[in-house]
């Protein structure tokens, strides 16, 4: 299952204390991470493998969108910082929609994608 993991500047250290919170799950066999230039380098950091995609914005949920369209991606924990603006609205705003379009599952905070994982961890 590919896993998508993206969060803005204000956000990407709450991402990284919850993926070495669920290293266990995350470091399965059967889960694969794709992410955003920055957000990846950040996962690579606490040593998660990570494919790595252009950043934000310069198109990396643009391309993350196009995976979630393709059927590539399965899942995208987006930790948003409701607090800033960024240039990149439109990009973002259209992986939200392409998500619900295919009906995949995304999680905008950590409560959410805490939930998500769980049930993931139920299946193995
Ligand atoms: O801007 C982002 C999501 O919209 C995140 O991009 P980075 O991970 O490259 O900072």
């Amino acid at each position: 299952m590919e896993i998508a993991i993206i969060a803005h500047d204000g956000k990407k250290a709450d991402l990284v204390q919850f993926l070495e919170k669920n290293k266990a799950v995350l470091q399965e066999e059967k889960i694969r991470l794709i992410a955003t230039g920055t957000t990846g380098g950040k996962a690579e950091n606490s040593g998660f493998k990570v494919i790595k995609m252009l950043s934000g914005p310069l198109g990396g949920d643009a391309q993350i969108a196009a995976r979630v369209a393709e059927g590539k991606t399965q899942m995208v924990f987006f930790f948003k910082d409701p607090l800033s603006s960024h240039a990149h609205e439109a990009d973002i705003n259209m992986l939200i929609r392409v998500c619900d379009v295919h009906n995949v599952p995304l999680a905008t905070n950590e409560a959410t994608a805490q939930l998500l994982l769980n049930a993931i961890a139920l299946q193995s």
